[in-house]
Parts: C-alpha cells; sequence; structure tokens
C-alpha cells in the first residue's frame, strides 16, 4: 500500500523589486529579490483523496508575497523571510512549517562626479545573498544566511602537492598555480524562538553577513593555500570565532582550472612553469570541495 512519506509545495521564482523613498534627502534605496515560499503541514489528502479543501492556492501565496513586501521591511531578508513564514502559520491552523527562501540579487549605487546618486544603480556582478528560513510551529525559526555565486581568483599564491599518488595519477606536485572558484558559503543561526527573537537581532544579519564576506576575501587572497580543502576550513574557523550565535558554517567550492599551454612547438615559445602566462580556462569539469564545520 503507497503511503504519502512527504509534501510540501508552493511558488518558486516569485520575483519582487522594492524602493524605499527617503523624502527628506530624495534618495531611493532599492532591493530586487526572487521568493520561494513551501508549506508543510495537513495536506495529505490534497494528494490522496483530490480534496482541495486544504489547499492554500499557491497563487495566493505569490499575493500575499507581495502585501508583505509593501507592508514590511524586505531588508534584511532574514527579517522578511521569518515574517513571512510566521504568517502562513499563524493564518492556516493545518499548515505546520513555512520554507521561506530569499534571492537577494545587486543593485549597487552609482557614483556620479565622485557623489553617491540618489536613485541609480548597476549590477556588480552575479553574487548574491541567500536566505533560508524554515519556520516551524512548536520550534521556532531555523535560518541559514549565505552568499552565493561569488567568483574570485587568484593568479598566485596556491599550491597543491603531497596528495595520493598511485597508478591512477597523472597529476603533478603543483607550487604555484591560479585559484579560481565561485563561492557558496553558509552560515547556520542557532534557532530562534520565533519572530521577536529574529526581530532583536535584527542588526547581527547585515553584520554578519559583511563579516563572513570579508573573511572569505582576506583569506583567500592572503592565505599561501595548501589546497581548496584546507582555505575553506581556515575560512569557516574565522566565521565561527566572530559571530557567537552561529552554530554551522557551510562552503561548497568549485575548483575552477586554468591549464597551462605548452607553445614550445612555435619557435620554442616558452609559456609553462615560472614562464606561463597565457593559459587555457576549463568549463568542466571542475573539482567540487564542500564542508560544514561546527563548534
Ligand atoms: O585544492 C585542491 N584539492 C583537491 O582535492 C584537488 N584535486 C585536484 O586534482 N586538484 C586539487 N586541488
Amino acid at each position: 500500500m503507497p503511503k504519502l512519506a512527504a509534501a510540501r509545495y508552493g511558488k518558486d521564482n516569485i520575483r519582487l523589486y522594492k524602493v524605499e523613498k527617503d523624502e527628506a534627502t530624495k534618495t531611493h534605496t532599492v532591493y530586487e529579490m526572487t521568493v520561494c515560499v513551501l508549506l508543510e503541514g495537513d495536506i495529505e489528502t490534497s494528494y490522496t483523496q483530490a480534496d482541495n479543501s486544504v489547499i492554500v492556492a499557491t497563487d495566493s501565496m505569490k499575493n500575499t508575497t507581495y502585501i508583505f513586501a509593501k507592508q514590511n521591511p524586505v531588508h534584511p531578508p532574514e527579517q522578511f523571510a521569518s515574517i513571512l513564514g510566521t504568517h502562513f502559520i499563524e493564518k492556516y491552523k493545518h499548515i505546520h512549517t513555512a520554507h521561506i527562501s530569499v534571492i537577494q540579487h545587486r543593485w549597487t549605487r552609482m557614483t556620479i562626479d565622485g557623489k553617491p546618486h540618489p536613485h541609480s544603480f548597476f549590477r556588480d556582478g552575479q553574487e548574491k545573498r541567500v536566505v533560508q528560513a524554515d519556520v516551524i510551529e512548536g520550534k521556532g525559526i531555523e535560518i541559514r544566511s549565505g552568499i552565493s555565486d561569488l567568483l574570485v581568483l587568484k593568479s598566485t599564491g596556491s599550491e597543491f602537492h603531497h596528495f595520493v599518488r598511485d597508478e591512477f595519477t597523472t597529476l603533478p606536485d603543483v607550487y604555484d598555480r591560479i585559484l579560481s572558484t565561485s563561492v557558496d558559503a553558509g552560515w547556520k543561526w542557532f534557532t530562534f524562538s520565533g519572530l521577536d527573537a529574529v526581530k532583536r537581532d535584527v542588526a547581527l544579519f547585515d553584520e554578519t553577513w559583511t563579516k563572513a564576506r570579508e573573511i572569505t576575501f582576506r583569506l583567500f587572497a592572503l592565505e599561501e593555500s595548501p589546497s581548496v580543502q584546507n582555505t575553506m576550513y581556515k575560512m569557516s574557523e574565522e566565521i565561527l570565532a566572530a559571530q557567537p550565535r552561529i552554530q554551522t558554517v557551510d562552503y561548497s567550492l568549485p575548483n575552477k582550472h586554468y591549464f597551462e599551454i605548452d607553445l614550445s612547438w612555435h619557435q620554442g615559445l616558452k609559456n609553462t612553469g615560472k614562464d606561463a602566462e597565457v593559459y587555457a580556462p576549463q568549463s568542466d569539469p571542475n573539482g567540487l570541495i564542500k564542508c560544514t564545520v561546527t563548534r
């Protein structure tokens, strides 16, 4: 006899933009985000018996997201996700968990003639600020904040040697290589008891995002990296030390390879080892190194 083992449903890719207008200074601040709402609860009969009476339409979830964005601050995204998720479990008695994901896209203020422009912005990269908030009835709010798609490269200061060498190995030991990755990093907060607890700590979210980003940049740049594994572990350690309210830090880093090109076949041109200048960036395959570091 088949049985529904797990179920959640909702609206994905809810795109929204909000402008905050400071009338005194005539300065606008803009936010663009992509929201996903997924609900869980006593919804089994909608799957097993075509009982739509337990379904809050995904269209209504989209409407609710727009209305809540109008009536509440959308920044920081941790708070907005918590406000929205709490609404769903409080409004609908048969809904017990709301999973809210927010992806915040970058709009960075332009500088014109040396001055920040009041209403013009540009997209300075594909990096996103991400939040997953799970609002769970009787438990609280679990939040993972993070950074994704932050593309970085260093042209030296990275090594990789003394790894397993056997009959499957062709990679030579390398003492100076290019290191490039697209940073996907996250930090999980100790569970918040509810929306009031999230609101009390609201200042921590921007502060910790800034610190985590700064630590990622600083260690990436300054470390003589012996491996992606060790560098990401050190980043995680520093983020844990910087913010006591975090229980775990995770990184997922693709190793985007840049291959040397031997051009010696052309008039003895030297382009390998210490003479390497022109490389071939590889789109695939790539290494993929992940870790979660806890206290
Ligand atoms: O930093 C690295 N870690 C690895 O596990 C690995 N494997 C590999 O081929 N190159 C690298 N680089």
